[in-house]
Order: C-alpha cells, then sequence, then structure tokens
C-alpha cells in the first residue's frame, strides 16, 4: 500500500494524527511511482550497488544541512524512543533523498546495512525507484510505501514511512522517515513520523525567524503551544515575513499571496498595539480576528536583537519596545533627530541638552504618546552614560506586588515564589546608565519612600538581603499626571518629588506642534524604510486640523497602514486613510468643508461646482460607498447619482 497525505482539514494541513485518515488513490500513485521509476531506467530484478559517500563527503553533507541536522536531531531521538525495539529504524536524509543521520534498533540494522539504509546513501526514486523516502520528495507530501510497493525486489521486506520536512516557503529541505520490517508495519509510525516532522518544522521556523515578532495563534486556546498552532513571523514595523505550516493553513493563504501584507492587515490591528497590550500588567491571550472574519486567540514573543522576550510579562515586553530595529533606533538616536523645527520642542532639547552629564534628574511631562520616551532614550544616547545600559520600567504596567522586588531586585528565598538565585532589581541593572521610570506617578505610594531612600543614598539593598549595593544611575522619569494635583490628593509624596524635579521639560501634543509636515515626512520615510512617500495636500489640512489623542503613537499607527495602502502610488490620499479617522473627520466635516468652500469662492468657482466638489471629496473619503456618502451629507442617494450619473 502506498498512501500519500489526503489528511482531513479539520485541524490543521498536517494533522489529524491517526494513522487511518490516509485514503488517496493509492494504487495509481504507486502505478505513477514505478511508471517514473522505469523511465529511470530501473528494473525491479536489478541489485544496483549505489555505495555511500566517502567519509569526507559525508562530512560535507552534513556541515551543508547543518542547521537541518540540528533540529532534526532532537526530534529523531523522541521519534524513535517511542519504536525503539520494534525492528525499525529512523532515517533523516537531505532535500534530495542522501541520508544524513540514522538511529536504529541493532536487530534490524544488519538487515538494514544490506539494502544501505545508511548515513550517505541516496534513496531519491532516480537511484532506488518507488521508495517512501524519495516519492514523499516528489510528491511533497507524506508517503507509506509498504513491502511490495517498493520498485526494487530487494526492498520487498521492508515498510517505510516518511514525511517531507519543508522550509517556511514550502520547499522541501529534507525527509524524515522510520523503515522497518514488514512485519512490523504499525498504523499509527506515519503519525508519528509527520508530528516529529512537523516539530522539526517549527523548529527550523523559530531558528529562522529569530529576531522577528512572533504570533502564535489557534481558534481554539488550548492549542496554542502545541503542534496545531499557527506561528506567523513580522518584521518589528508589521512587514509579513514568514508562517509555519499550521500558520499558512488558519491564514487560508499562500506563501506569495501572503507578502503584500503586514500584521493589520492580516489581524486586524497595528502592530504597536501589540506592544501596549504587552505593556499592561497581566496580559492575557489576544483575540484577534483575522483576514477572513475568522477569530483567534494569539500570544505573542518579540525577538529583537540578542535573546528571546516572550511577551508574557510586563517588564520583559517593555525592554524590546525600547529596543526598535537597529536602522530605526540609529536614526531615532539622539535629541537632534527630535529637533524638527517645533519652537517648544527646541526649547525642550535646549534646556536638556543643558544638563546633559550633570547627574541632574530630569522629569518628563506630557500627554500619552508625545514621545516622552523617546525622548528619555535619546538623552541617554546624547549622555557620556550613552555606552551604559538604559534601562525602562514602567511603574503603571507592574502589579504593585511586584513592582519592589522589579526594581530592587531579591536574595534567593525572599519570598514565596522567588527564584532559585534570586534576581538583579531594574535599579542595579541601569547601574552605570539611566533609569527610565514611566508613569512615575502611578508609582504606590508604599513604594515611594523606598525609592527616595536609594536616590539619596545611591545603595540598593535586595528584598531579603542584609547588603546594600552601591549604584550609580542617570534618573529620567516621564508622568502624564499633574504630580502636583496627586501631591494635594495624598497619592505622590512631595518629598520624592522635589527629589525627582531637578529640570521639568512638558512635550507639547502634535495638535500644538507647528512642525507637523516635517514630523510627517520623516515618519513616512520610516515606516517606508526611506521610500518617498508624501501626503496630499487635503490630507495633511485634515493632519492639521485633527485633535491627535494618541499624539506620535496615533499618527505613526495611521501613516504605517496608510503607507502599505498606497503600495505604489507615491501620494497617500483621503482614500488610503483607515476608516475610524475619516469617521474623526467627518464629524469634524463642516469645519473642513467651510475651509475649502473659501477657498473655492476665492478661485471664482461657482455653487454647482462647489456642490460636485464636495460630493467627489465625501465619496473618497467614503471609498466610493454612496450610501456613506450621501450619510455623509446629509442627502438622499438619488441626489448623488443625480449629480453624478456615471456612478448609476
Ligand atoms: N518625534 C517623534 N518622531 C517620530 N516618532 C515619534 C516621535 N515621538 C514619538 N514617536 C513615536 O510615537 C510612539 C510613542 O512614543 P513614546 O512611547 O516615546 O511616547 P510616550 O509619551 O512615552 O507614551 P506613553 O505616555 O503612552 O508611554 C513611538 O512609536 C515613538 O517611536
Amino acid at each position: 500500500m502506498l498512501h500519500r497525505d489526503s489528511a482531513s482539514r479539520l485541524d490543521g494541513p498536517g494533522l489529524p494524527l491517526s494513522g487511518t485518515a490516509w485514503n488517496g488513490d493509492t494504487a495509481a500513485l504507486i502505478e505513477t511511482s514505478h511508471r517514473r521509476s522505469e523511465g529511470y531506467g530501473l528494473c525491479p530484478g536489478a541489485r544496483p550497488d549505489f555505495g555511500p559517500l566517502a567519509r569526507n563527503d559525508l562530512t560535507l553533507l552534513v556541515e551543508q544541512n547543518r542547521m537541518l541536522h540540528t533540529h532534526a536531531v532532537p526530534a529523531m531521538e523522541t521519534l524513535y524512543q517511542q519504536i525503539v525495539n520494534t525492528h525499525n529504524m529512523v532515517l533523516l536524509t537531505d532535500a534530495q533523498g542522501v541520508i544524513v543521520h540514522s538511529l536504529g534498533d541493532a536487530d534490524f540494522l544488519e538487515k538494514a546495512n544490506r539494502v544501505a539504509l545508511t548515513p550517505g546513501v541516496a534513496w531519491s526514486e532516480e537511484r532506488r525507484g518507488t521508495n517512501a523516502i524519495g516519492t514523499a520528495i516528489v510528491e511533497k507530501a507524506p508517503s507509506l510505501v509498504h513491502a511490495d510497493q517498493h520498485f526494487l525486489a530487494e526492498n520487498h521486506f521492508l515498510t517505510c514511512s516518511a514525511a517531507p520536512i519543508t522550509d517556511h516557503q514550502g520547499r522541501v529541505v529534507g525527509v524524515l522517515d522510520v523503515s522497518g520490517d514488514q512485519r512490523s508495519y504499525h498504523k499509527h509510525t506515519m503519525a508519528l513520523v509527520r508530528m516529529s516532522a512537523l516539530m522539526i518544522e517549527n523548529q527550523l521556523f523559530s531558528a529562522t525567524f529569530e529576531h522577528a515578532i512572533t504570533l502564535h495563534f489557534h481558534a481554539r486556546p488550548e492549542f496554542i503551544g502545541t503542534l496545531m498552532e499557527g506561528i506567523a513571523s513580522f518584521s518589528p514595523g508589521g512587514r509579513f515575513l514568514a508562517a509555519n505550516r499550521n500558520g499558512l493553513f488558519q491564514l487560508g493563504l499562500s506563501y506569495p499571496a501572503l507578502q503584500s501584507h503586514t500584521f493589520s492587515s492580516l489581524f486586524g490591528l497595528p502592530v504597536a498595539a501589540l506592544f501596549d497590550h504587552y505593556r499592561t500588567a497581566a496580559p492575557c491571550l489576544l483575540d484577534l480576528c483575522m483576514h477572513n472574519g475568522v477569530r483567534v486567540r494569539a500570544r505573542a514573543q518579540l525577538r529583537l536583537g540578542s535573546g528571546v522576550h516572550a511577551l508574557t510579562s510586563p517588564v520583559e515586553a517593555r525592554t524590546p519596545v525600547a529596543a526598535p530595529p537597529a536602522a530605526r533606533s540609529r536614526r531615532l538616536s539622539g535629541l537632534r533627530y527630535l529637533d524638527t523645527g517645533d519652537p517648544q520642542l527646541a526649547q525642550v532639547i535646549a534646556k536638556v541638552n543643558k544638563v546633559l552629564g550633570r547627574d541632574i534628574p530630569i522629569l518628563v511631562m506630557g500627554e500619552t504618546g508625545t514621545g516622552k520616551e523617546l525622548l528619555a532614550q535619546a538623552i541617554h544616547n546624547d549622555s557620556p552614560r550613552a555606552q551604559g545600559p538604559f534601562v525602562a520600567v514602567n511603574c503603571a504596567s507592574i502589579p504593585e506586588t511586584l513592582i519592589e522586588s522589579e526594581l530592587f531586585g531579591y536574595e534567593e528565598g525572599a519570598f514565596t515564589g522567588a527564584r532559585k538565585k534570586g534576581a538583579v532589581g531594574k535599579i542595579l541593572q541601569a547601574n552605570g546608565g539611566t533609569l527610565f521610570l514611566d508613569e512615575i506617578g502611578d508609582m504606590p505610594v508604599s513604594l515611594q519612600a523606598h525609592l527616595l531612600r536609594v536616590l539619596q543614598e545611591r545603595m540598593v539593598t535586595p528584598l531579603g538581603s542584609g547588603k546594600s549595593i552601591p549604584v550609580n544611575v542617570e534618573l529620567i522619569c516621564a508622568t502624564n499626571h499633574n504630580l502636583r494635583e496627586r501631591i494635594a490628593r495624598g497619592l505622590f509624596r512631595e518629598d520624592l518629588y522635589y527629589r525627582l524635579n531637578g529640570l521639568v521639560v512638558k512635550l507639547p501634543p502634535l495638535r500644538d506642534r507647528t512642525d507637523l509636515d516635517t514630523v510627517v515626512r520623516k515618519i513616512l520615510s520610516l515606516e517606508s524604510d526611506g521610500g518617498s512617500y508624501t501626503v496630499s495636500d487635503e490630507v495633511l489640512r485634515l493632519f492639521r486640523q485633527h485633535k491627535w489623542p494618541g499624539n506620535f503613537r496615533q499618527l505613526t499607527n495611521l501613516l504605517r497602514t496608510a503607507v502599505i495602502m498606497a503600495g505604489d502610488e507615491q501620494e497617500i490620499g483621503l482614500r488610503h486613510m483607515p476608516d475610524d479617522f475619516l469617521d474623526d473627520i467627518d464629524q469634524a466635516a463642516p469645519v473642513a468643508s467651510m475651509a475649502s468652500a473659501e477657498r473655492m469662492i476665492a478661485n471664482g468657482a461657482n455653487l454647482e461646482e462647489m456642490e460636485l466638489s464636495a460630493i467627489l471629496k465625501s465619496l473618497e473619503a467614503h471609498g466610493g460607498n454612496v450610501s456613506a456618502t450621501a450619510r455623509a451629507l446629509g442627502v438622499s442617494r438619488n441626489t448623488i447619482y443625480r449629480k453624478l450619473p456615471h456612478l448609476k
């Protein structure tokens, strides 16, 4: 019997895992494969002598397949433990079917050697006729070749189950196979091989996309973290990079089709919202709606720079947020980058420049998203401590019970649940560099005295320890609260306030900035990796009128989406704006239309032309939707059709 993968697609493309699910047209497949074998000039009765590779060539082969070998061996060993003493062996081949590694039962090895089931020997169809390895490569699907289904008579004593191992582009990079005495055939072997191949594929995927944002998702939360989960990777800017086999299946798109997608176009959320989600105290699984309307639950991992940061704890989540991709961080690195022509900001930068390296604590005030953290990072980068660490702690996102140990660290056994060897607190981690305490206004009052003591004594005493450690950090704090008001309400210690506010600077909200045009150009260039996108005059005018409650965060996300929407068009127009922005604009429509009407009157337009222009603009803003346009303008759909009959 030869079976090809025709598994039910209920749970995923590589599953279900029971051995009963293969019901392909096996006779036809065998026949086709046998015909191919004849076409290669092979003869069933022949005993071809295809000797293994010389030792040096085998070493080279293993080296060429180093990554596959490294990630496959642990899975092979686990698989072998399942079938030990069943007269079988586990084999790994390269993409051409040459055996790279093998593990086997001693009593079967002698027989296996007879037919050269050993490293260095090729098991492609061209060399050995119909066989599970070679046929899996040709068919790009799991294959089970049993007894006399093998083309060569000398292989009839074998039963072989093989599954191809593919990379993130669906290319076969190797084959995993279990071969044994045909009398030892077991219907579950194929399922085990398929599971192990999937495990290897996922390992390879993780290693390939080590420095990417990775989303683990499934419609059923209990499948996250299992072989069934979909995995998709994105660049730090949100561009789709790759998905594993189950990820492609759940997304319902091929790898080439996914190339033009982003995190936001696939999961309906800007990638920055992912960061924000994990800034909360106890991030739960994300609830996302995919582009095809299917709801999935998800967990994200951010792997930027060195090390893996699972976005499951607020502290871990914070560090990567402060570590944007290399190119971007360079451009956003210094205070000069932030000076884009707004006089209020220029003053902030001038003040900050004067205290750089003077050991004066800086308190940055400003609404959410005005760039407080970016300013703190720029101060650090321009300071004499630039080579030291920059450690950011968001006091609002760490649960009250954890903040003390996060900041001050703890000794082994300091409290129930403490890690075996204790932990170094954030303050000590920042030693020699800068400690950025974001949302300082939210720090619990009970801890404020402890922090004040550290700042005054410049010594940290980890929880549960009698030893104080000297510490040298530059402190920058940020808040969007009015701290004086909090002092009056007894929520913030006055003595700490005076210790923190060496220099107080206030970042202006985006709506008050006079350099919006430059800011937009800068963000567009960043978001398109140096591309030459521009925004239309009309969009810029609306930007100037908008209140921007989310400030830079909102503008950055909006332009990121708009760049993707614009694609090859270089000018971003209203039609590229997200719906929620247009809804806000619609509410401010009277102001907008009055401004354009004034301009048109100045240019000598008559009433009819102005009316037509208003309709066309509204149509553009509503993506050509006549009903929405009519609603926004307070006229009937018929009126629109009467004015623009070509729409009918
Ligand atoms: N001047 C700027 N130019 C370009 N992008 C900016 C600028 N300032 C801030 N941003 C972007 O806006 C987003 C928010 O910035 P940041 O986290 O520094 O703001 P914040 O004031 O600390 O926000 P929050 O109070 O919510 O923590 C980030 O993605 C940042 O890169």
